[in-house]
């Protein structure tokens, strides 16, 4: 990536390219703008992971609920981000089984309604049935736990998204 052209971006451009680097949370990069010069992508990736960090509580779970469920409502509509339909794709759950979709959607719902916002994985570091078994496993887990495991995979989703970034 070339930061020297990221640096002159005004705060539009940035936001642009940047705005999805967390799932539907635009709010990151137009924060993070004010941060510039950026030395390298990963000197920018440490900005957003310092930026998630500084949040309370709430502003952690409400960056969780920016995502879609995986197998989800989106999915089904065609409504996801580009982004995420790439993800979810390469996961193989845009040809699930109609048994497999089921179990799924089950457990997001228990999950959803156990912690109060969605289970969040990096798809493109899994595969369905890994998936399915982290998910199952997971729910188990203690809420703070859980923020913290959801959090730390946006990080990795986020990763991958700076990476895949060419213009
Ligand atoms: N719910 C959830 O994990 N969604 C995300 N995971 C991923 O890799 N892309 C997404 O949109």
């Amino acid at each position: 990536m070339n930061m020297k052209a990221v640096n002159s971006m005004n705060y539009e451009e940035f936001i642009d390219l940047f705005g999805n680097a967390v799932e539907k949370c635009p709010l990151i990069a137009a924060a993070i703008w004010s941060k510039r010069p950026f030395t390298t992508v990963v000197d920018l990736e440490t900005s957003i992971f310092e930026f998630i960090d500084s949040l309370p509580q709430t502003g952690k779970e409400g960056i969780l609920r920016c995502h879609p469920d995986l197998a989800g409502r989106e999915l089904q509509s065609g409504t996801l981000t580009a982004d995420s339909q790439q993800e979810q794709g390469q996961a193989g759950l845009t040809s699930l089984s109609q048994e497999e979709q089921e179990k799924l959607q089950h457990q997001n719902s228990r999950y959803k309604l156990k912690f109060g916002f969605p289970f969040v994985i990096c798809a493109r570091l899994n595969n369905k049935s890994k998936i399915l078994q982290e998910l199952t496993a997971r729910i188990q887990n203690q809420p703070q736990q859980e923020l913290h495991n959801g959090i730390e995979e946006v990080k990795k989703i986020c990763h991958l998204r700076l990476q895949n970034i060419h213009w």
